[in-house]
């Protein structure tokens, strides 16, 4: 049997907490990323799962602590400009009830920001989505969109998004950034108990590491030939 290594990946938690028609966002005040909003996250540490990982992050930038979090996704994010470098695997929650009281911190400030919903807070901006990092708009109205009742179903569809980033002019610091201007992207949707007919399982909790890599390699192959 061939053997099967493993590629480097980094493990990143995302979580987007979610009021009625509103969604809680971070500007990041330092570090990578600095000058955008996004959700809270960071890196997973030794000896904690991507759940308490999430949680952590969440108390540490906005100081609340999530009572749910239900799961999402995973971003898998790839620089073209640099093919050594690891793939960030980013782990997407929300969270609709926690403890606490949002408050700024030294990462990050939070704002509350309206989504486009029948039942939008329209008391707060539009998500600013050109001072985010520029995957997101592909993926993130659909994520609450399907929260929000305009479309049913929603907890149990999952994704997987797969991006890379080329070298590219930030206009935010005006340097060359190898993590600015997207070049390939792909998504797929998730919501079936039963495997799809290439055999990618249906919910994202039954992806192996090894399934994840194929579906990375192959996405990629198929843009490549077409
Ligand atoms: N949507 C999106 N999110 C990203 C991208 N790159 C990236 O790191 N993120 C997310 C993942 C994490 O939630 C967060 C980065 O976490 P971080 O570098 O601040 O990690 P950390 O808090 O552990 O870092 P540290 O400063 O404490 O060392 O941003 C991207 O290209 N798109």
């Amino acid at each position: 049997m061939a053997s099967y290594t493993p590629r480097v990946r980094k493990l990143y938690t995302l979580i987007f907490p979610l009021g009625d028609g509103r969604v809680l966002l971070g500007y990041k005040k330092r570090g990578f990323g600095r000058g955008k909003y996004n959700g809270f996250g960071g890196k997973v540490e030794p000896g904690e799962t991507i759940a308490e990982g999430a949680i952590r992050e969440l108390e540490e930038e906005a100081g609340i602590k999530a009572k749910d979090l239900p799961y999402h996704g995973i971003l898998f994010l790839e620089a073209t400009a640099d093919p050594a470098s690891p793939i960030l695997e980013i782990h997407v929650f929300t969270s609709t009830s926690w403890t606490g009281e949002p408050m700024e911190t030294e990462e990050m400030c939070p704002e509350w920001f309206s989504v486009p919903s029948n039942s939008a807070d329209t008391s707060h901006p539009p998500i600013p989505f050109q001072t985010m990092w520029e995957e997101t708009v592909e993926w993130l109205p659909i994520l609450l969109g399907f929260y929000f009742p305009v479309s049913k179903g929603a907890e149990k569809i999952q994704m997987v998004h797969h991006a890379s980033f080329k070298k590219g002019l930030n206009p935010q610091t005006g340097l060359q950034d190898i993590w600015h201007g997207m070049d390939e992207n792909f998504i797929q949707w998730l919501g079936s108990d039963e495997a799809d007919e290439n055999g990618y399982p249906g919910r994202l909790e039954n992806w192996t590491e090894e399934v994840k890599d194929r579906w990375i390699e192959e996405r990629k192959k198929a843009s490549f030939d077409a």
